[in-house]
């Protein structure tokens, strides 16, 4: 039956997610629900637009769901996931309704659990596709109804209730596509009929595939969103320095290091990303040293002239791009990488040259994987101080720095939540300097 397998991958990797694994990435729970299914690339890609559909208006499509379900939402992931990945397909993607509903109930039908239940898929998922624009006209507030509580009051603490809507709207618009180029950016704009962002970057609105684009195989330009170009602009680094990139795969801001002619040495303590590294920088013709290891356990007695601390982090500064983060993190992994980021810190510190540059950095809106980190490192390394960002760092764009001095990207940045495509990653980036 076409189609019913990338329904299956997608509607179990959502189950997943909802349910007791709730730490895994979307990415892993589609890779491991389609283990075995050597599904096409179509409907590999398919699978995904379904369940990222799923995820980013879960809010919505839950509050949907209950109003049409007499005994409310089902207590069971698998039952939650077939009607949330079925309404997604209605409501979200270019799938006829018929089509939706009726490849939900044959999964329903498929699943010994699920089977008598294959009625009240149908009859739900009907009035989903019949009442779609009573639906549409509820999704009013999506700070309020389409983001987890905990975040939604954490945001509104962090940048006051109007940036928080400002964020949840923008998570409803996914992101454009980014791309850092190596040199000519003016030129590779009208190769690729990108637009040149003020920030550096280009944006290619609505491309999905890369890979046949031009320059791509030459490797003149890679993908990295227009906030994670920033981190590296602040550090600067120069032709023949060593810099040290403590947390570097897959690779986007090791390759900016090494494209800017330094010496540069990525360390990730994840063999198999690092691979992916290495991989990137081959189509790149750029080269590094690689190590894996944990950066914690680096030797010292070589520092480097500047440091680059892109940390492990809740990654909620990328909701727009992996809308499961909202609904799969929870404010204990806040709590635990925040105590990792501390440790990495004062071991970055450590491997930074009397005079050398320090940047610290995470994809993160919180504020303890960003400013209380900087806060808590200055209060307690008095040889470290901080060097203020200006606007002309960040194309012009004041909005971008804290009252710190501070890199502070908020995903409403640049338009985002408009309506017109526009936004960035969230992004918390500070340069520090440690005395001579
Ligand atoms: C935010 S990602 C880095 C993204 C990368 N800098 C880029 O721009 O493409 C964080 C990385 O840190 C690595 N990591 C986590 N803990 C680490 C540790 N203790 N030592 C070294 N790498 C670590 C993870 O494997 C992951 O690849």
């Amino acid at each position: 039956m076409p189609g019913l397998a990338a329904r299956h991958v997608a509607q179990n990797a959502v189950a997943t997610l909802l349910g007791p694994a709730r730490g895994l990435a979307l990415e892993d729970a589609l890779g491991q629900s389609g283990r075995g299914l050597n599904l096409e690339p179509g409907d590999a890609a398919l699978a995904r637009a379904i369940a990222t559909a799923s995820f980013r208006r879960l809010g919505f499509l839950k509050a949907a769901l209950a109003e049409r379900l007499r005994d409310g939402l089902p207590q069971k992931p698998d039952l939650l996931a077939l009607l949330v990945t079925g309404s997604a397909q209605i409501l979200d993607l270019a799938v006829a309704d018929h089509a939706a509903v009726d490849l939900s109930v044959r999964l329903a039908k498929a699943d010994p659990q699920l089977t008598h239940l294959a009625p009240l898929v149908n009859a739900v998922l009907r009035r989903v596709a019949r009442e779609r624009d009573d639906i549409r006209a509820a999704e009013d507030d999506p700070l309020k109804r389409n983001t987890p509580d905990w975040l939604a009051q954490r945001w509104i603490a962090a940048y006051g209730e109007a940036a928080a809507k400002g964020i949840a709207a923008a998570h409803l618009e996914g992101a454009a596509l980014d791309v850092t180029v190596r040199e000519d950016a003016d030129a590779w704009a009208e190769k690729l009929g990108g637009r040149r962002l003020d920030l550096g970057s280009l944006r290619l609105e609505g491309r999905e595939a890369v890979a046949g684009l031009p320059g791509y195989d030459e490797g003149a330009w890679w993908v990295q969103d227009a906030a994670a170009a920033l981190p590296v602009r602040l550090l600067a680094p120069r032709p023949g320095e060593r810099v040290a990139d403590l947390c570097a795969a897959p690779g986007g801001k090791t390759a900016q290091v090494a494209a800017a002619g330094a010496r540069v040495t990525a360390v990730d303590r994840s063999a198999a990303r690092l691979e992916r590294l290495q991989r990137n920088l081959e189509r790149l013709k750029l080269s590094a040293e690689l190590v894996t290891a944990d950066a914690l356990e680096l030797p010292e007695d070589k520092p480097f002239d500047a440091v680059l601390l892109d940390a492990p982090c809740s990654a909620t500064g990328t909701i727009r791009r992996h809308p499961d983060i909202a609904w799969t993190k929870s404010e204990a992994d806040i709590v635990r990488l925040a105590g990792l980021q501390r440790r990495l810190l004062d071991k970055a510190a450590r491997l930074t040259a009397p005079g050398g540059r320090l940047v610290y950095c995470t994809c993160s809106l919180e504020p303890e994987e960003g400013s209380a980190r900087i806060a808590d490192f200055l209060a307690r390394n008095g040889d470290f101080e901080r060097v203020a960002i200006t606007a002309d760092q960040v194309g012009g764009h004041a909005e971008m720095i804290d009252h710190n001095g501070d890199l502070r990207t908020l995903p409403s940045h640049l338009g985002g939540g408009s309506g017109r495509g526009g936004g960035v990653d969230g992004f918390f980036g500070s340069l520090l300097r440690r005395r001579g």
